[in-house]
């Protein structure tokens, strides 16, 4: 069974097709990759998805349970982490989590919100109220807030837009042990480097379209390729290898090859031995997510 199914799903906002016929499934453990440019359609899936918001057409299910149908079962089973900071100022960081353990029915749930907490540094802020933290501590809450039910499907709509490098440690750190022991995530970022070390698997939306569905290694590799950068101490480039160029050659005895993959390179290294051409300098190129990114985002591909 899928954690997220999507099937199909239209929304539009007046003449604003925000998304337009999305479906894919995230598997029960992943650690899944929602990217798109502003505007692409992502707070809108995952208010679908939390319920905040109707689909027009098609269907979402968070663990089997269907979020319109089964809404209850579906809430229970997802942890959001919104965007924007909406707190009660009035209550103390321990109240609000009581309070949202409470939403879930759960009682005598000090144990997991303290262990919350501690994994968030929110610790020394327990009995502080809301309105005295700062817009970092803040976000933490809205991070324990999602988790007092330990759901099985976590979703982190951008949760480190604006915040210190030392909370996207503490945060990733918290995060990757809960999928670690099996919690699936679903993280939408503009963070192009935090996804590519974080998702095994990523989506990216594109005027409410999926444009791209694969594993982070297989986008990287497939749609940029790497390039591997060779200087010729003596000889030229076999006429067999030009082809295999990225561009013309910079600076006369230096070429850039596209390769797909790491076994292409032993045939050019024997071509150029073969042809007695002798290497001075070699560097593997690994194109990044963010490559990938602004290639499918400019349509090219
Ligand atoms: N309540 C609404 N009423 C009208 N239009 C809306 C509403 N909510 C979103 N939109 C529009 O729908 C489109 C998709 O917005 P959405 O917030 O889902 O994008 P996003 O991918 O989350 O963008 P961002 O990266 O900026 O958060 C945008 O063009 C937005 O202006």
């Amino acid at each position: 069974m899928a954690a997220i199914q999507i099937n199909d799903v239209k929304k539009r906002y007046g003449s604003l097709q925000a998304l337009g016929g999305v479906s894919f499934a995230i598997e029960e453990g992943e650690f899944f990759g929602l990217l798109g440019p502003n505007g692409a359609g992502k707070t809108t899936l995952i208010s679908i998805l939390a319920g905040l918001n109707r689909a027009d057409s098609g269907s979402v299910s968070v663990m089997g349970y269907d979020v319109v149908k089964d809404y209850r079962q579906a809430r229970r089973h997802l942890g959001v982490v919104p965007q924007e900071l909406v707190f009660d100022p009035f209550f103390t960081v321990r109240e609000t989590l009581r309070m949202q353990s409470g939403y879930f029915g759960l009682k005598n749930n000090d144990a997991w919100i303290d262990e919350v907490m501690h994994n968030l540094d929110l610790t020394n802020k327990a009995d502080a109220n809301m309105r005295a933290l700062s817009g970092g501590m803040k976000r933490r809450v809205l991070v324990a807030q999602a988790l007092v039910h330990k759901p099985p499907v976590i979703v982190l709509d951008e949760p480190t837009a604006g915040v210190d490098v030392e909370l996207r440690q503490t945060l990733w750190k918290f995060i990757a042990r809960l999928n670690r022991e099996g919690h699936t995530v679903v993280l939408t970022t503009h963070y192009l480097e935090e996804a590519q070390a974080l998702c095994n698997r990523i989506a990216m939306l594109r005027g409410g379209k999926v444009v791209a569905l694969d594993t982070t290694s297989a986008l990287i590799r497939r749609i940029s390729g790497s390039q591997l950068e060779i200087r010729l101490a003596q000889g030229q480039l076999p006429e067999s290898l030009k082809p295999l160029l990225a561009h013309a050659p910079t600076n006369g005895n230096t070429y850039a090859l596209r390769i797909s993959e790491y076994a292409d390179v032993e045939p050019i290294l024997a071509t150029l031995r073969q042809e007695g051409a002798l290497i001075e300098e070699m560097q593997l190129h690994q194109a990044d997510l963010e490559d990938v990114f602004i290639e499918i985002m400019d349509g090219n591909k």
